[in-house]
């Protein structure tokens, strides 16, 4: 997967170099190409914004540079042998990042990222992209930031684990909170290592017992009671005859 993050801020994706995307991109799995805004800027101040038709508070990002950028960065892309770019453009307003979006996006072969700042990019420049490939307009929560590039990190992390040979043990993200099976939209419950006692605090005894169809049937019910507790809409969505087959294999 080749990733090109378009952004004011390149300093903000050094996280992109550590950790496991960091590792992704050692092992080539990851080809990552972060471009400063400003160099498709020519004058003194490099100016990417200017004030918002209507009026308004704050500025807007202007054109010009993000159609020179995203022109020349789709182009580099595309010389290299890349196909199939999408345009992923975070945004307040955009529709919710869910592990759904995450694997839609993991099974794309390039991604181009937008993060904006100030109130955003005038919108004329993801409709000239949208004629040209998807434009994924995600927001990764329901809390104002004061740009997109945070958000290119969270999606980024999110989607690099679900690509073949990142993730260490393969089974990883089988079992996430909102993978398909029967813990599908429920939230993990707790985990425990050693030492066996801390301060006085034990391990349940079942996670010592060496059943693993009674440790599964456990994990699975602290998954129902956290997600009870703190996510009490995703209760809705599970399927109890997933559980029951879950039951009946273990
Ligand atoms: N993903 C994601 C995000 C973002 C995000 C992503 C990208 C950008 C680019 C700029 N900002 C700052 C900003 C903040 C608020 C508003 C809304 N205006 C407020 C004043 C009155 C008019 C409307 C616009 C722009 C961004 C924020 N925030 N939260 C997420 N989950």
């Amino acid at each position: 997967m080749r990733l090109d993050v378009v952004t004011i801020f390149p300093e903000y994706l050094e996280p992109l170099n550590v950790s496991l995307v960091g590792k992704a991109r050692a092992r080539g799995r990851l080809d990552v190409h972060v471009h400063d805004l400003r160099r498709w800027t020519y004058d003194r101040h490099h100016t990417v914004d200017d004030t918002p038709y209507g009026g308004g508070p704050g500025m807007v990002m202007k054109t010009e540079p993000w159609g020179e950028a995203l022109d020349e960065v789709t182009a580099a892309g595309y010389e290299a042998g890349a196909h199939g770019p999408v345009l992923v453009v975070p945004t307040p307003s955009g529709r919710p990042f869910t592990q759904e979006v995450a694997v839609e996006l993991s099974r794309r072969p390039w991604l181009v990222f937008t993060p904006a700042r100030y109130e955003g990019i005038d919108r004329r420049v993801t409709d000239e992209y949208a004629t040209r490939m998807p434009v994924y307009e995600v927001s990764i929560g329901d809390y104002v930031l004061a740009g997109g590039e945070a958000a290119v990190l969270v999606i980024t992390e999110a989607v690099a684990r679900l690509l073949p040979g990142v993730l260490g043990n393969a089974e990883s993200h089988r079992d996430d909170s909102f993978a398909p099976g029967a813990m599908a939209n429920l939230l993990e419950g707790p985990v425990y290592t050693k030492p066996p006692v801390w301060r006085g605090h034990g391990i349940p005894d079942v996670l010592l017992s060496g059943h693993h169809g009674k440790i599964a049937r456990w994990r699975r019910d602290e998954a129902l009671r956290r997600t009870a507790r703190h996510r009490p809409d995703l209760i809705e969505r599970c399927d109890p005859a997933a559980f029951d087959k879950k039951d009946r294999e273990t």
